[in-house]
């Protein structure tokens, strides 16, 4: 096809529009990918478990779309085409996510959560559907179609290119785990405020928008190839041929051939069979491989998690739990240089023999490692959390509103309190509580695997009143807030965000969800007002008890005591960074020695297709996810953190004995020599040809078809 060749700086022009579709796409692709497993929590209302299983469903389907781009583009539509059709299906599924997360097209009661749930789970189903067939089609075409811009001689050019194109995945990536995060957090609406998840997803549809006109843009400046007919079939017919022909010579009348894709020589060029073997050698390899990738894809859904139970102040910056997720692009930008640079160098200098293989079994090492990082800090995080009861228990709390303070006796247990900060645990259905002298008794019957608080009346024999307390942390870092009133008369209390409404003499207000931050509830009795100030962390339960004494004025903030339901997420977001540091070296290890080391081994024709293998380890690797975290079931997250770390390492051990023994080969050269073979049998079966030619007045067509195509 003709196109206008352009060169800056020796670079063909045309790989700027393919870097900078790159780019946007990756940007896209990961910004939709950071607040996926957060959409499904907080706006599917799913739990944990199910949201991590469909995210990973998701990132596999991602990964095992390469393989039908491939077949799709050599056989049929040319990479050219398959990109452009592909990523307008990636752009229609992005925008079918933004439309799913928009709340208000089925809140008809206006209270701020959609009625009709099924239809926002079936229109992002079918998005992320559609985003898995464009964004994994695409995949082995894109970088592909940017090597076919160089000439045979632009090899360091082409290097450099792939280079820059990682560099611009994992820049895209950056830029996106930072925005849509934020975007996430923001509130939008018609009809109520929600979290913006449609934003979130908005930005990432225009941005694949982009990523199609700028590909349209450099259109007349490709070289594009022409389809070359599916070499993916050609070597699954030759290797069905080799074992069936084999199977047909089983008894032992035949004699054995070195390899069992020899048996395919009947039919079949030895330059593909050789090519075959190649192949098949480096994806005996790759077996254990998709082990790695099981642990590496958790970054997007159990770190995440759990970054939602960590405190996300850094100094006056707020951190959201799935922006953590830059810190492994941000990483990547510096480590790759780092170790191309001075680490790689530095081995070699030190006389060790650094080889792929050898990398990639440090690199899963590392990873291993990574799992163990974070398995510590969740169990730092496991001992913050508070206990709740047990579905045969009860905790219950004492709130005495009276301003002095008593002597209370549960069972034959005495305290004197104003307030009990801690609750107490009972098997019992049914608890005797004494209070005061002389003492007042009572029967309190007490909800099972409930908490509740036992509010005293300022006079002992008034009636005692229970509440039903929180008993699960408040989600996304959100502080939940109410107020006692233990006044004579009503009071309102409210915040810009939030009413808490008229609260009646001796009785408490509903649960309200409040944000980290400085806030300021404003209290009214009658025209008289009182400004009380908090500052609020994440993920915590406040009880606030406006007493009898309380004087409205200045001063008030002293008299209003805060009762600590549940405490803030105490463990910081930065220990999450060393996990993030082990998983990203791994990554520089593994992932980019094993994506090297995947086109240097393969054959010049089948390069595209062991890229598509490679990216099937990925796509494998998340499906593992998902049967060892429905298998084991472990009731512990760090456990099974462990357990994952475990399992690599095991797997890792696997590795290094197949890495072991295998022999690294340089495919160009043995296709050199075997086409300087043929060419030597060529010229020789030439001559017979003529001879048998001369002697017999014909010649035998389909021999020389198949010498010419030799
Ligand atoms: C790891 C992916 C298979 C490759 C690459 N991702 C990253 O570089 C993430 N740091 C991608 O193409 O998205």
């Amino acid at each position: 096809t003709s196109f206008i060749f352009k060169e800056v700086c020796g670079y063909p022009l045309s790989i700027f529009f393919i870097v900078v579709n790159e780019f946007c796409e990756r940007f896209s692709y990961y910004g939709m990918r950071a607040v996926l497993v957060l959409y499904f929590k907080y706006f599917l209302r799913w739990d944990d478990d199910l949201a991590t299983s469909i995210y990973h469903t998701f990132v596999a389907l991602c990964y095992l779309t390469p393989i039908l781009g491939a077949i799709v583009a050599d056989s049929w539509l040319g990479k050219f085409k398959t990109i452009i059709y592909l990523s307008i299906v990636y752009a229609i599924g992005q925008v079918a996510m933004a439309v799913s997360a928009i709340h208000d097209i089925t809140d008809t009661d206006r209270d701020g959560t959609p009625d009709n749930m099924t239809f926002h789970v079936v229109l992002s189903m079918v998005g992320l559907f559609l985003i898995a067939l464009g964004t994994g089609g695409i995949k082995p075409c894109v970088a592909a179609f940017g090597g076919d811009q160089f000439s045979d001689h632009q090899d360091r050019q082409r290097r450099t290119f792939f280079s820059v194109f990682y560099l611009c995945i994992n820049g895209g990536s950056l830029l996106s785990t930072i925005i849509t995060p934020i975007l996430r957090a923001q509130d939008c609406g018609i009809h109520s405020q929600q979290k913006c998840y449609s934003l979130a997803f908005g930005v990432p549809a225009a941005l694949m928008l982009v990523a199609l006109v700028v590909f349209i843009v450099g259109s007349g400046m490709y070289y594009k190839a022409e389809p070359q007919g599916n070499i993916m079939l050609d070597v699954c017919k030759c290797i069905g041929f080799a074992i069936k022909n084999r199977y047909r010579h089983r008894s032992n009348q035949y004699p054995k051939r070195q390899h069992w894709m020899d048996w395919a020589e009947e039919k079949y060029d030895k330059l593909l069979i050789a090519q075959i073997k190649m192949v098949l050698k480096v994806l005996f390899l790759y077996i254990p491989l998709p082990m790695f990738w099981t642990l590496f894809d958790q970054k997007g859904s159990r770190w995440t998690l759990q970054a939602t139970t960590m405190n996300g102040y850094f100094g006056s910056l707020v951190i959201q739990p799935d922006q953590m997720q830059t810190v492994n692009p941000i990483l990547i930008l510096t480590l790759v240089p780092i170790m191309d640079s001075v680490i790689y160098p530095l081995i070699n200098k030190c006389g060790l023999n650094f080889t792929p293989l050898k990398r990639m079994t440090v690199g899963m090492l590392l990873a291993a490692i990574a799992f163990v990082c974070a398995a510590l800090v969740q169990i730092e995080i496991d001992k913050t959390l508070p206990t709740f009861p047990s579905t045969s228990q009860s905790q219950l709390k004492l709130l005495n509103m009276g301003s002095e303070t008593v002597t209370i006796k549960i069972f034959n247990d005495f305290f004197v309190l104003q307030a009990s900060n801690e609750y107490f645990t009972f098997e019992a259905g049914q608890i005797n509580i004494s209070v005061g002298h002389p003492e007042v008794r009572n029967t309190i019957s007490l909800a099972k695997g409930q908490r509740q608080t036992l509010l005293i009346p300022l006079t002992i024999t008034d009636e005692w009143l229970m509440t039903d307390d929180i008993t699960s942390k408040p989600q996304e870092g959100n502080n939940a807030i109410r107020f006692v009133n233990g006044m004579k008369t009503a009071v309102n209390v409210s915040i810009p965000a939030a009413n808490f409404g008229l609260i009646e003499p001796f009785s408490y207000s509903n649960y309200s969800l409040i944000k980290n931050g400085k806030v300021t509830f404003t209290l009214w009795s009658g025209s008289q007002s009182c400004e009380y100030s908090t500052d609020f962390g994440f993920g915590s339960s406040y009880t606030f008890f406006i007493p009898s004494t309380l004087v409205f004025g200045p001063n008030c903030q002293e008299s209003i005591t805060a009762a600590e339901d549940i405490k803030p997420n105490s463990v910081h977001m930065a220990l999450q960074i060393p996990q993030y540091f082990f998983i990203t070296a791994g990554e520089v290890m593994f992932s980019v020695t094993g994506l090297e080391f995947s086109y240097s081994q393969a054959p010049s024709n089948m390069k595209a297709v062991l890229q598509a293998g490679w990216l099937f380890t990925v796509a494998i690797g998340n499906f593992i996810v998902l049967i060892v975290a429905e298998l084991a079931k472990l009731p512990k997250q760090w456990a099974e953190y462990v357990l994952f770390a475990s399992l690599l390492v095991a797997v890792c051990f696997i590795f290094s004995i197949m890495a072991y023994f295998y022999t690294y080969i340089d495919p160009a050269e043995i296709e050199a020599q075997f086409k300087k073979n043929v060419n030597e049998d060529d010229e020789d079966n030439k001559h017979k040809l003529q001879k048998t030619e001369r002697s017999n007045g014909k010649i035998n067509v389909t021999k020389l078809s198949y010498y010419n195509m030799a």
